[in-house]
């Protein structure tokens, strides 16, 4: 066999690359996989999803902050936190991350080179590396999972070391007194929660009228006000003028507030890892932020070449490139497997306290004219919500108030992200009130707040019936 030869190449290791890599070696095929890092794992594993997860919760457990309302227990900040006392976990697991990989791709047998991937033509790929060498690979079929970058606005200082974006801040020295996070989205709001919690002043300057615009408006406002109990100021319909860092940092805003802020995030999206790729040489063609377009089968204009992840654009998540690329996999190969993707997606954001949906808002709900019934259940009605101090949390559950069928699952507060699961499995399966009333759960969790939201939504729907 000609060992430069391949059924599949994949360009990126990330989630995306990673599980397509698999999934087709899995299936009997010969694969490729091409990494321009040192370390294996793209943004999930070494600079986004992991390591901003791991030092969330470091910073949860030097601040004491989930044991603040234990009746009784008064726990602060025992010391001044360090950036040691910060980043060391986030080492730990990000390493036990790249190592997995590792293992995960010699185990199906994927091929691994190191450097720089782009086409030649077709089905020919140079990997140049970084002492310059290139070595040309063939493959069957291309996956392009090149994944995202953090887009840098030209106006923020990139180059002092007061200015980050949400992959140098991983190299942070020092814990500034105070910061600017630029773009209220998903990784702004992450990153100000745990920084607000370790004592640093946080102010959140964001060009829309709220944070997180794709939760429910009314997660959205209980987030919001949740945030600024623990100290973090919201500037919405405005954004950065101009920043000067000389031996202060001064920031001028849009509306004309003027801020000093000790250090700046930016986080104001990103764009594709598409510029070097030599997308053009096969016809493939990318938006003005660097996303590959793709159809249902995740198929780009050049039917032999596929993409998944990041680089397709929105929802950009590690959970969605993952299955993205199974499925793309699948399709070109013709596996006779899993072709589709679920037609409802989670999401979890993880802020402080996390937050997570699945299916329909109460504003597509409307949108769309469909008749629901909302039932909420709180934490602080809860026994499992008592016994971890967590009296804000609550679960929403929308149904359709002709069958009662689930429509959609909201939940902020403690655990959001594992309970949506419980919800998202009945909305995929079609079921509502009648699953809910029907099962027994574990006392004392979380997840009977399920059955009392369902007790609260049929009250509602007999009430609206009267
Ligand atoms: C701060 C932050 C927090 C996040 N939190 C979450 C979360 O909680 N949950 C969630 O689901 N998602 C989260 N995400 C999003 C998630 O990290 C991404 O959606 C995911 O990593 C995308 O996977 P990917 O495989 O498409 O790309 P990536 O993970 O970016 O991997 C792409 C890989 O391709 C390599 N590459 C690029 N160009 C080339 C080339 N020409 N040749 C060879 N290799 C190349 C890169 O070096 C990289 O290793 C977060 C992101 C950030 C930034
Ligand atoms: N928990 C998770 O699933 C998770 C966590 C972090 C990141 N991510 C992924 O990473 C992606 C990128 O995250 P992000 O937060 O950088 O992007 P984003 O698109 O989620 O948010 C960017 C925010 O910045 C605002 N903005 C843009 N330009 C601005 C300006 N000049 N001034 C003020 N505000 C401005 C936008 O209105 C938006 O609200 C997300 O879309 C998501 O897919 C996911």
């Amino acid at each position: 066999m000609d060992s430069s030869k391949f059924d599949l190449i994949v360009i990126g290791s990330g989630p995306a690359g990673e599980k397509g890599a698999a999934q087709a070696a899995y299936f009997g095929k010969s694969v490729a996989l091409i990494e321009k890092e040192p370390e294996l794992g793209g943004a999930a594993a070494n600079t986004g999803t992991l390591p901003s997860k791991t030092l969330r919760e470091t910073a949860l457990f030097l601040s004491g902050f989930r044991n603040r309302d234990l009746s009784g227990v008064n726990l602060s900040i025992k010391h001044q936190v360090t950036i040691r006392d910060f980043l060391v976990h986030e080492q730990h697991v990000t390493q036990e991350e790249r190592v997995r990989i590792l293992d995960n791709l010699s185990r199906h047998h994927v091929q691994l080179f190191r450097g720089t991937g782009s086409f030649v033509d077709a089905h020919t790929i140079s990997i140049r590396s970084n002492d310059g060498s290139e070595t040309r690979i063939q493959g069957d079929v291309v996956l392009i999972a090149v994944g995202s970058s953090p887009f840098r606005p030209p106006i923020y200082p990139f180059e002092d070391p007061r200015v980050w974006d949400s992959d140098t801040i991983l190299q942070l020295q020092h814990m500034p007194k105070s910061m600017l996070v630029v773009g209220g989205g998903v990784i702004g709001c992450e990153y100000a929660c745990m920084f607000a919690i370790l004592g640093i002043e946080v102010t959140v300057v964001e060009q829309r009228g709220r944070a997180v615009g794709s939760l429910d408006a009314e997660i959205a406002a209980s987030l919001q006000s949740q945030m600024e109990s623990i100290g973090i100021r919201f500037l919405f319909n405005d954004s950065v003028e101009s920043v000067h860092a000389g031996e202060e940092i001064d920031v001028q805003l849009k509306s004309g507030l003027a801020l000093k802020p000790g250090a700046i995030l930016v986080s104001s999206g990103r764009n594709g890892n598409t510029h070097d790729l030599g997308l053009d040489r096969v016809g493939v063609v990318v938006n003005e932020r660097g996303v590959v377009n793709v159809n249902a089968r995740y198929q780009t204009e050049a039917p032999h070449v596929y993409a998944a992840g990041d680089v397709i654009g929105s929802p950009a998540l590690a959970s969605t490139a993952m299955e993205q690329a199974r499925v793309a996999m699948v399709n070109a190969f013709d596996l006779k497997y899993k072709s589709d993707m679920a037609v409802i997606l989670p999401y979890g954001i993880y802020t402080i306290p996390e937050c997570s949906m699945a299916g329909e808002t109460e504003e597509s709900l409307k949108k769309k004219g469909i008749d629901y019934v909302v039932g909420k259940a709180t934490y602080d009605t809860n026994a499992r919500g008592h016994i971890i101090g967590d009296d804000k949390g609550f679960l929403k559950l929308l149904f359709a108030t002709e069958d009662m069928r689930l429509l959609g699952v909201h939940i902020i507060g403690e655990q959001a992200t594992e309970l949506v699961h419980v919800g998202l499995t009945a909305l995929l399966l079609k079921q509502g009130a009648d699953l809910f009333i029907q099962t027994c759960y574990n006392y004392p969790t979380l997840t009977e707040l399920y059955k009392y939201a369902t007790y609260d939504a049929l009250g509602r729907r007999a009430a609206q019936k009267k």
